[in-house]
């Protein structure tokens, strides 16, 4: 049995100007510890997808069918209770841009202390030490110093290892990554991939990444599932997907990235 399976899902908005269904029966499953990427288009429901991972998609107006199943159980049929203590500790996530979950006004190391809390239930004092070890682990140097500092005051780059230290604390087995470099420059991204991997490797999280750069998926994802308007097009390990791709719509994707090192 695979650690996640998702079965003929169905995601649908339903709005007063009508029904969008962003999600149309899409199939497909993410084993321990391995890296699987979501491609395709803008619009295509690679979020719609991932967030069902943790039914976090707003419902209403979103309704579900299918089955998500994680260790054979369907999240989108769990009590809010138990989906609570799926969010966290067997499913992490990590968004796009930091700056959006991040609170403000809080100081980076307080906000980490506080998921530590809620997951360990430890003091103040032993939280704001397993914080600055998070921290640290997330590559963050001083994490000492940066603990005491502000989301402003932190790079991209930085803020994206904070959630990511975050996404980790409850040592999850699955890690949804929605376009975790997308906002930042390219170095940047490169060495924020370079952790995921070292993480991964470390810990032998499973990681669901949802992507529109095919680049970032030659370099770190075993196998793709290539989406287009809310459906599965194509699907495999990335490199015979790559090198020798079935579909039409592969191949344009492919042919919209300027070049693919190490393919
Ligand atoms: N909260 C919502 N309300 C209404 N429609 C939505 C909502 N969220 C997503 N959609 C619609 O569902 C479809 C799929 O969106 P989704 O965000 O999953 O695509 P995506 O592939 O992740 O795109 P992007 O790369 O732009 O994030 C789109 O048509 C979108 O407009």
């Amino acid at each position: 049995m695979s650690l996640v399976e998702i079965k003929d899902l169905r995601v649908e908005f339903r709005l007063d100007t009508g029904t969008v269904t962003a999600v149309d029966g899409v199939s497909f499953a993410l084993d321990e510890g391995e890296t699987l990427a979501v491609v395709g288009e803008s619009g295509s429901g690679k979020t719609a997808t991932a967030l069902s991972l943790l039914r976090l998609n707003p419902e209403p107006p979103c309704a579900y069918e299918g089955e998500v199943l994680l260790d054979g159980r369907d999240v989108l049929r769990l009590s809010e209770k138990d989906l609570r203590k799926i969010r966290g500790n067997d499913v992490a996530m990590v968004f796009q841009d930091p700056m959006t979950s991040l609170n403000p006004v809080k100081r980076v190391g307080a906000q980490v202390a506080e998921v530590v809390r809620r997951h360990q239930g430890a003091s103040r004092a032993e939280a704001g030490k397993a914080a600055v070890e998070a921290l640290r682990e997330a590559g963050i140097p001083d994490p000492e110093r940066r603990a005491a500092q502000y989301p402003h005051q932190l790079s991209g780059g930085l803020r994206q290892r904070v959630m990511i230290a975050m996404a980790l604390v409850g040592r999850p087995r699955v890690l949804v990554a929605d376009e975790p470099t997308t906002a930042l420059d390219v170095t940047v991204q490169a060495q924020i991939l370079e952790l995921l991997v070292d993480l991964q490797r470390r810990h032998g999280m499973a990681i669901l990444l949802i992507t529109h750069d095919l680049g970032v998926v030659a370099e770190v994802a075993d196998r793709v599932v290539v989406m287009r308007s809310g459906r599965v097009v194509e699907t495999g390990d990335v490199l015979p997907v790559f090198e020798t791709p079935q579909e039409e719509y592969t191949r344009e994707l492919l042919r919209a990235t300027p070049k693919l090192e190490r393919v």
